[in-house]
């Protein structure tokens, strides 16, 4: 695994023909693959569920897949998500009555579990689970749409969420999600992020190679 992990939203692919972007993504120099579950209850938007996943591990992609949960109630979907072969479950704390459970959940079907922490979200709950967490995620951009700005705000709490994990000695991998690009990759990263997502950068140009190679260039002035 790379020490910067670059993690495209198929939420921006063609759906259409989903297996084959995911495997030229992953041929282009991907680490990762972001997968965005919507429900349109907890966010104003309805995507994909378990049973796409597991078409996925079907299709033959071997890569992790780093299921982002965006429903409301969480724990239905963990189980599922498990089962259709998810390698890291991310939740929104507010979306769960019971965020230790969740996260247990996550970790004793062998997933990865993190939490995901929308702009206006404080990172307060995050103290109370640093041990059980694997991944926090912060949102550059309110969750339910792909293709929208990267508020610039977010760069002064990924500094918080970097201080807060390396304080706490626990291996926890920072990922942010919204408005990620070639543009701004660098910044974030020299604000403490080490996982990028990032969907319509990438999949919204027809060479994905050229965007990543460029994304990873960007990343290499920073370390
Ligand atoms: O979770 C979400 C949106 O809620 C994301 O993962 C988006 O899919 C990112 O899209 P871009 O902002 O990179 O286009
Ligand atoms: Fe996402």
């Amino acid at each position: 695994m790379n020490d910067f992990i670059i993690a495209p939203s198929i939420l921006s692919a063609d759906f259409a023909r989903l297996g084959e972007e995911v495997d030229n993504v992953l041929k282009a120099g991907a680490d990762i693959i972001h997968f965005d579950v919507m429900d349109n209850h907890y966010v104003p938007n309805l995507t994909i569920g378990p049973m796409v996943c597991k078409a996925l591990r079907k299709h033959g992609v071997t890569a992790e897949i780093d299921v982002h949960l965006m429903v409301k109630p969480v724990d239905r979907m963990i189980g599922d998500f498990i089962e259709a072969g998810a390698s890291i479950i991310t939740f929104h704390p507010e979306a769960s009555e019971h965020i230790d459970r969740s996260l247990q959940m996550i970790k004793a079907g062998g997933c990865k579990a993190g939490l995901v922490f929308n702009p206006a979200t404080p990172l307060d709950y995050l103290k109370y689970v640093l041990d059980k967490v694997d991944m926090v995620l912060l949102m550059s951009v309110n969750p339910g749409f792909g293709g929208q700005s990267f508020i610039p705000g977010t760069l002064d709490k990924l500094r918080e969420a970097r201080a807060l994990i390396d304080a706490s000695g626990y291996d926890i991998r920072l990922e942010v999600d919204g408005g990620v690009s070639e543009k701004n990759i660098a910044e974030i990263a020299r604000a403490g992020a080490d996982t990028f997502v990032a969907g319509s950068a990438i999949f919204g140009k027809d060479d994905y190679k050229a965007v990543i190679d460029t994304m990873r260039k960007e990343l290499a002035s920073v370390r």
